[in-house]
């Protein structure tokens, strides 16, 4: 049966998650495209306020690589906004002219943050706090300034704050109400936090009116309409968001403040659908992740028509992530006529509670210095539990003696652990009594909890500690390669050796993952380590391996690649140079760039094109896509230059040659000087070299990139032949003993030099690395010349996929 075309507008938390739960209702039912205007693959926008404070990585941000989208058949377009969407036609226009079909259309294009419309909010320094490059300008603010003030004393407001504090700048918090986070919390919570907050450092404003931001070019103060005036020269913005509708405005759809949705999260367009922060259901655009994921999978079981309950609108809970402060606020929190409230606030230790009950009906609660009851009654508030008048005082009492493996003991099965994503203590259980899960990060891949803003992972540890006892112990829980095992790098490594295993699927089995199928974390790295172990024996799995060494080029954010021929030592010839600028005539391709490697970069290749064009080329692979040996870059050394001691670009060319399409942990490059001065920058490769009187200097674990770190000199040797020889020995030392994607940096700082050394040191060891060196170099075959001459691989790879 032809698959549906199914268009989603929006890349983000609410839509993608919906994508992944219609893949999981009906995996087969459509051919996916999706939109996004950000030039990323989805990320956890949650976390941003992590990465602000210094607590995650950008890197560990990602919730759906590039991988898992070409491993779902998705076509993706990252940077590309779409303009309309034309119901009659059926078909969505881009900013770039594309015209997008589609049977089933999903708008989730979330929402745009409120800039308050005063003078001078146009100012350089001046920021909303809501992606990664708002993150990245307060990052880099933070480096040259000082002074930073935050408009709004909100749930964001006050995480940007924070996370400014820890970059080292002085904030002042400019807040409207009389106390802080009026939208979720009383004023006995929001006169607490305001103290807590201080203590760490925060400056507050209570109702005060920006009037408006001063200064040149740049911020550099803000005036307020009670005459006072604030010096600050980084202005963040964080009063509040609206729904982002002006692509369904545009397109004809009926919007309120949000785009309006029924039950069923149709808009008033068939096959038009919202779901996220744009969309209104029953007159509320919701902002927190936990309503948009209920949204996400009624859509996802409607559109794929299997029958499902209606969406019902959500009650929310919400936690503030700064560290240090505990406060939590769930459903309707203010008393009045119907409401009564039963309260207890021990000033001496900061701790104040909450709980609202209309009737015998407990509806909301405040919780602030001591939230661990949170989940409890947010699953009480969520059923409108019926309480007895004597019930109502022990829900202000703690649970058990203390909290931990008492609380969670407790705890009913249904009860809610994680809230992000609706996942009860039963589904978690069940995932460590069913799917054999012993550590957080398994629990996370089989049930999602914890994937979102992480608030409860000790409560997922702690049901992992009550449930496992001595099994699980979160101080020595090793690092498992991925959430689908809890087997270290060198427990896998030794399995596939004692079991002789050759293949990703049965290491996989024998070793027991919890997911049948694996993740992109551990089938890459499984792959290496089976090719590492037995190079002659294995056959590799195109399948497990990452797009681009898939692909054998490097995907661009437009769907193209590009291609980047070998050139060895980064010596070429006009007859090299010819037939590439006949390439780049005949296939039209828009970009040709000289790389910080030496070699020439093709950028702008249709996919289809890729074999003709290495075709035309006839030239080796330069594997500027894999996890292998990249560049050597030499000098030209004593051949041209009157300082050169030695003859550079012929070693760096052996070098080469020898090493080219070796499989590596991760990308190795080199560079070879012929003299101290070291104009192919020898000391931050992962390998330089550096020709001195009488012989070479070697250096080790340099890397130029984003964590800089100087070469170590690891030998000094006489010839090029003992050059080689160390340099087998150490590479092949690194392939036996490295965690997939560790670059040598890392490594020779895990192991040491010292170590190294000593290894290397040994004349029979380092015999013995290079004779299983040389068997892993036996199988190198140039793999653009394999696929041209492969009529199957290359249709199903390049030609019959309908992709871009
Ligand atoms: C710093 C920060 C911290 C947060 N912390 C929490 C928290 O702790 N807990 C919580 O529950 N929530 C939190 N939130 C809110 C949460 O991140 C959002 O509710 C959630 O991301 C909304 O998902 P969405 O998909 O609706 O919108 P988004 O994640 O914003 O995704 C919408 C995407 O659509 C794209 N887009 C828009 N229009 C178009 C178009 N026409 N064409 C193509 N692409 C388009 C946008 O560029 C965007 O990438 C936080 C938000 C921020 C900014
Ligand atoms: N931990 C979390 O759950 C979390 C964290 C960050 C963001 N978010 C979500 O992101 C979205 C945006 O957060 P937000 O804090 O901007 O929205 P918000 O609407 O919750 O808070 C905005 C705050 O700004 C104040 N404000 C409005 N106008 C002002 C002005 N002129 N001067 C000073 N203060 C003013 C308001 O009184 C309000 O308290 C929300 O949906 C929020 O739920 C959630
Ligand atoms: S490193 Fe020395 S030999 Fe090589 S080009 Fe520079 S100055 Fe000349
Ligand atoms: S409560 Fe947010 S991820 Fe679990």
């Amino acid at each position: 049966m032809e698959k549906k075309k199914l268009v989603l507008v929006g890349n983000g938390m609410a839509g993608v998650r919906a994508v992944e739960e219609i893949l999981r209702v009906a995996p087969e039912k459509f051919e996916i495209t999706i939109f996004g205007s950000e030039p990323h693959p989805n990320y956890n926008r949650i976390l941003l306020s992590k990465v602000l404070q210094g607590d995650t990585e950008v890197k560990d941000i990602t919730l759906n690589d590039w991988d898992w989208y070409e491993a779902n058949n998705i076509r993706l377009y990252t940077d590309e906004t779409v303009v309309k969407a034309d119901p009659g036609r059926k078909v969505v226009v881009s900013d770039k002219g594309r015209i997008e079909p589609y049977d089933e259309l999903i708008l989730a294009t979330g929402s745009v943050p409120f800039i308050l419309p005063i003078p001078g909010a146009d100012k350089e320094g001046v920021t909303a706090f809501r992606d990664l490059e708002d993150t990245d300008k307060m990052l880099q603010a933070s480096k040259k300034y000082k002074k930073a003030a935050v408009i709004g004393g909100g749930l964001l407001g006050l995480e940007a704050a924070r996370g400014l504090l820890n970059l080292g700048m002085e904030v002042s918090v400019i807040h409207i109400s009389p106390y802080l986070m009026e939208r979720q919390l009383d004023e006995t919570a929001g006169k607490l936090l305001q103290k807590e907050l201080e203590k760490q450092g925060m400056n507050f404003l209570l109702e005060k009116q920006t009037q408006a931001i001063i200064g040149n070019e740049r911020v550099e103060g803000l005036t307020f309409s009670d005459g006072t005036v604030l010096e600050a020269d980084l202005v963040v913005m964080a009063v509040g968001i609206r729904p982002n509708i002006k692509l369904a405005q545009e397109s004809g759809l009926q919007v309120n403040r949000g785009i309006v949705v029924n039950d069923f999260l149709e808009t008033s367009i068939p096959h038009i659908y919202s779901v996220g922060e744009c969309a209104e259901h029953n007159g509320i655009p919701y902002g927190l992740v936990a309503p948009l994921y209920e949204q996400g999978k009624v859509l996802a079981k409607h559109i794929c028509g299997v029958e499902t309950a209606p969406y019902k609108g959500s009650v929310l809970s919400t936690q503030l992530k700064v560290s240090g402060v505990e406060v939590f606020s769930a459903g309707d929190f203010l008393e009045d006529k119907e409401k009564k409230a039963l309260k207890v606030f021990d000033d001496h230790e900061g701790v104040y509670k909450k709980i609202v009950f209309r009737g015998n009906l407990i509806v909301g609660a405040v919780l602030f210095g001591d939230s661990h009851e949170g989940n409890r009654l947010f699953s009480l508030i969520k059923k409108q539990a019926d309480i007895s008048e004597t019930a109502k005082v022990s829900l202000l009492q703690p649970v058990g003696q203390d909290t931990g493996d008492s609380l969670v003991a407790e705890m009913s099965s249904e009860e809610i652990v994680c809230g992000c994503n609706g996942v009860s203590k039963g589904t978690i259980i069940e995932a460590i009594q069913a799917e054999g899960c012993t550590t957080v990060d398994q629990i996370k891949a089989c049930t999602s909890a914890s994937r979102s803003c992480g608030g409860c992972k000790p409560l997922v540890a702690d049901l992992l500690q009550h449930s496992l006892g001595a099994e699980f112990d979160q101080t020595i829980q090793k690092e498992a390669i991925c959430s689908c095992t809890s087997l270290s790098r060198d427990e896998v490594v030794e399995g596939i050796r004692s079991k002789g295993l050759t293949h990703v699927k049965e290491v996989m089995n024998v070793l027991g993952w919890v997911s049948e199928e694996g993740c992109s974390k551990c089938r890459p790295a499984i792959n290496y380590y089976l090719g590492m172990v037995h190079p002659t024996r294995y056959e590799d799995e195109r399948e497990s391996r990452y797009v681009n060494e898939r692909m054998h080029a490097n995907i661009q954010k437009d769907g193209t690649y590009s291609v980047v021929p070998r050139m060895y030592g980064g010596v070429t010839n006009s007859k090299d140079l010819r037939k590439i600028a006949d390439v780049v005539d005949k296939y039209e391709i828009p970009l040709v760039k000289v790389t910080g490697g030496q070699r020439i970069d093709l950028f702008g290749v249709k996919k289809e094109d890729l074999p003709k064009v290495w075709s035309d080329l006839d030239m080796p692979s330069g594997y500027a896509y894999g996890k292998s040996l990249r560049t050597v870059k030499t000098c030209v050394g004593e051949q041209f230059c009157r300082f050169g001691t030695q003859d550079s670009m012929g070693v760096g060319v052996a070098l080469e040659k020898k090493f080219e399409g070796l499989q590596t942990p991760h990308k190795v490059k080199m560079a070879v000087s012929a003299c101290p001065r070291s104009c192919a920058e020898s000391g931050f490769k992962d390998i330089g070299f550096i020709g001195i009187d009488g012989g070479w200097e070697i250096y080790v674990g340099g890397n130029g990139g984003t964590h800089v770190r100087g070469g170590d000199l690891l030998y000094k040797v006489k010839t090029d032949e003992e050059l080689m020889e160390i340099t087998g020995a150490y590479l092949q030392y690194y392939r036996e003993t490295a965690s997939y994607l560790e670059r040598t940096s890392a490594w020779v700082d895990r192991v040491g030099l010292a170590h190294i050394q000593s290894v290397l040191d040994d004349k029979e060891k380092r015999k013995e690395l290079n004779a299983r060196m040389d068997e892993a170099l036996s199988v190198y075959k140039d793999p653009w010349k394999e696929i041209i001459n492969n009529n199957k691989t290359k249709n199903e790879l390049f030609e019959s996929l309908v992709r871009s």
